[in-house]
């Protein structure tokens, strides 16, 4: 396999699309171009992208009153016209899977064609921990991302799918360089922190991150002898730890997951080292998700512009309640599947 190195050539380039489709309300410019990126591994730069998970039964009901759940057809645009670079089709937002329980699985393919034909950017989609029918199914609909992800209920305790099986290209979560290393040596094209989905409580995306980035500085102060012993250590393979240290960073994109709520939060995440950020329950389970999530595409994109952030902040109405992580009952922190 071989690694797809971060370019920054690419960068300006992804910016000013995010920054034109912003502008241009109904133009959707993150098409095609962006989606064939998406395909070839992730090779540019994402540092200004938003992931926006997308509730797939927005496109069936319409909502009763502006503070139902439920998104209408309108709203699956939102995270478009908010200048999201992509979103991710599902039945739930974490948020609901988690409150429903019962098992969690792939998405129904005729639903997920439905998201297909209304967005412009590319969608993505998730299937179980290991299920790799799940995948092939998704990649027979031309899917142009998999999340093989540990909000959906895990199919396999032991494995992860193989993915440089797929032509598709494949995230996965991560607590820690380890578990990142892992799902790279897989065949993963980009990482998320894991978080804590559907919580909208940032605090374990923030130990996710931190971890990670500490691991990354870890590793580049390591001498080269040593890289044997940490290799083992963390359970990585020998050739990607050596990577990390050549890079001084993962060898794919990596973005912030789970329990991102607001603005502040989204810039949190990329202050400490994300190059983008995904947002689900946090945006659609806000008082005016088209307002939030137009506010957190700015946040991503200005997230060292405290005066920005400011603004962006204000009048956003409701957010997300959100739990504490102490109160998730046994068996539904989601981070701790798949390792
Ligand atoms: O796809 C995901 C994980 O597979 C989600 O993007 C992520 O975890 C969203 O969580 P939240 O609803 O808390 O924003």
């Amino acid at each position: 396999m071989s690694f797809q190195t971060p370019s920054n050539l690419v960068a300006p380039a992804l910016q000013s699309a995010v920054a034109d489709s912003a502008l241009a309300k109904n133009t959707f410019v993150l098409k095609a171009g962006l989606a064939q990126n998406l395909k070839v591994g992730w090779s540019y730069y994402g540092r200004f992208v938003l992931f926006i998970p997308l509730p797939i039964q927005s496109l069936r009901s319409f909502p009763k009153s502006p503070t139902e759940l439920v998104i209408n057809a309108e709203q699956a645009r939102i995270a478009e016209e908010a200048g999201a670079c992509a979103v991710m089709a599902l039945e739930r937002v974490p948020a609901d899977i988690r409150k429903n329980g019962g098992v969690a699985r792939m998405s129904d393919p005729k639903m997920i064609r439905e998201i297909q034909a209304a967005v412009s950017i590319p969608v993505m989609a998730k299937v179980r921990i290991g299920h790799f029918v799940e995948a092939q199914i998704l990649e027979s609909i031309d899917i142009d991302y998999i999340d093989e992800s540990e909000v959906l209920t895990p199919a396999d305790e032991s494995h992860h799918i193989d993915k440089q099986k797929f032509g598709v290209p494949f995230v996965c979560g991560c607590k820690n360089l380890g578990e990142a290393l892992r799902r790279i040596a897989e065949g993963a094209a980009m990482i998320r922190t894991k978080g804590e989905a559907g919580t909208g409580n940032v605090v374990e995306a923030v130990r996710h991150a931190r971890t990670l980035m500490s691991e990354i500085r870890k590793v580049q102060s390591l001498q080269e002898e040593e890289l044997y012993a940490y290799a083992k250590e963390i359970q990585a393979p020998l050739d990607l730890v050596k990577e990390v240290k050549k890079l001084g960073r993962l060898p794919v994109v990596n973005f912030a997951a789970g329990g991102v709520a607001t603005p502040a939060d989204a810039a949190l995440m990329m202050q400490l080292g994300m190059d983008g950020v995904f947002v689900g329950s946090g945006i659609f389970k806000s008082g005016d998700p088209a307002k939030r999530a137009k506010a957190i595409v700015s946040a991503v994109t200005n997230f060292n512009n405290p005066k920005v952030l400011a603004e962006v902040s204000e009048d956003l109405g409701e957010a997300m309640v959100g739990i504490n992580i102490s109160d998730i009952p046994n068996g539904q922190v989601y981070s701790g599947r798949g390792n």
